[in-house]
């Protein structure tokens, strides 16, 4: 059963406040969707995201390269139309409808909501209510409600996916969650457990609560990486991604692009992964002249396929010439292009090594960077 992630953040986020829509503000590091894209692109049971995105929004989703890593549709004005827009995109046998605003749903009730599915056409998860309920006005009390038979929703909310489709394409646009228009077209909902940590962030106080609870999960990791390549006879070094004009080329296996190489060891090193030799061994003829690039790429995949986040990379490159300032925007870009992440998020510098030293002696170029990844 092949399974399709959606993930609506088409909302304004009225109550929220602030000046960004809730899913585009930062929490513990990033921003609230990317905390929720995390949680599906680790989860072994899902095979494909949908990101629906406001076609307002579209600035932030280029800025975070969101569409290496999910499918976008443009949502619409209710969340009901967002939730279509995403399912004429999935592809899955089955779908799960989350809200990005949910960025601390704990693996756990993902696997609950597919189990579910296994023997129904539909499967939320929820809590009981637990607390008396009283209804009141004007400041007093009034009244006591039964509590009995009652849950707090949640999402994800899984779904096989012909079926909400068919139930989405005939509801009126405005129902307030998935699960009342499955049921508006017959469909039977199976509850399973939800987790009191599974909260949607609605109020500006919420922020400050997702943010303890993706603090306390957070692992943190620092890698290092160290290169060298000597010069040797061409007309331009590759660094970071970038063909430098020199009046001689680096030499290598690969393409020899010291940056890019120190910079991929740095993210096998915080992930304990060993090197670019140990997955692309020098050995195999298959490397050779390769792009650096597909290393790099590499790295970053492995990364994420472990539930980990690049948050930041930092290369100094070591040589006396050729000169790195010029070109240091464009490596920058291209490097965070390739793996995926904001430009503000990669540093780029260089340093001579005063003339001392192989690098002093113009016989080759040095590099060395540190990359800090997140997993929470
Ligand atoms: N037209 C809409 C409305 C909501 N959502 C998404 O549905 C989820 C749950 O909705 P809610 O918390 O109500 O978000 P907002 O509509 O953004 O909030 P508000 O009602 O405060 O404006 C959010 O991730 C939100 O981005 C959506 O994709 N498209
Ligand atoms: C889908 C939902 O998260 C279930 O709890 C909820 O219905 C979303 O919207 P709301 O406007 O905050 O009720």
């Amino acid at each position: 059963m092949r399974s399709t992630a959606i993930i609506v953040a088409a909302g304004r986020g009225v109550r929220a406040g602030g000046d960004l829509p809730k899913q585009w503000r930062q929490v513990a590091g990033r921003t609230v969707l990317e905390h929720s894209l995390a949680v599906f692109e680790a989860h072994p049971r899902v095979d494909e995201i949908v990101l629906v995105v406001a076609p307002e929004d579209m600035s932030h989703v280029e800025a975070r390269h969101l569409a290496d890593r999910a499918t976008i549709a443009a949502g619409g004005a209710t969340r009901s139309l967002s939730v279509l827009a995403g399912l004429e995109k999935a592809t899955g046998d089955v779908v799960l409808i989350h809200d990005a605003a949910r960025c601390c749903v704990p693996s756990d009730v993902i696997h609950r909501v597919l189990d579910g599915l296994a023997d129904a056409p539909g499967a939320a998860p929820a809590l009981s209510v637990s607390d008396a309920l009283w209804s009141g006005a004007a400041g007093k009390v009034t009244g006591l409600q039964d509590r009995t038979g009652l849950f707090r929703a949640q999402t994800p909310q899984g779904f096989h996916r012909d079926a909400i489709r068919a139930a989405h394409a005939a509801s009126d646009g405005a129902a307030a969650d998935d699960v009342a228009v499955a049921r508006a077209a017959g469909l039977d909902v199976t509850i399973v457990e939800g987790d009191e940590r599974n909260i949607k962030i609605t109020l500006p106080g919420d922020f400050a609560r997702a943010e303890q609870l993706l603090g306390a999960q957070m692992d943190i990791r620092t890698g290092n990486g160290f290169d060298v390549h000597r010069f040797g006879p061409g007309d331009h070094v590759m660094l970071c991604g970038v063909a430098v004009p020199f009046d001689r080329g680096l030499q290598g296996h690969s393409d020899a692009d010291v940056g890019m190489h120190t910079v991929t060891d740095a993210i096998y090193g915080a992930l304990a992964e060993g090197d670019i030799g140990t997955h692309f061994p020098p050995s195999d003829p298959q490397w050779k002249g390769a792009a650096s690039e597909v290393f790099l790429a590499h790295a970053c995949d492995l990364a994420r396929s472990l539930g980990f986040e690049i948050t930041h990379v930092d290369c100094t490159l070591i040589c006396e010439a050729p000169k790195v300032g010029p070109h240091a925007a464009a490596m920058r870009k291209e490097m965070a292009r390739i793996m995926g992440i904001e430009v503000d998020r990669v540093s780029i510098k260089a340093t001579t090594s005063e003339r001392l030293g192989f690098t002093g002696r113009g016989e080759g170029i040095a590099a060395m960077a540190t990359a800090t990844l997140v997993k929470r």
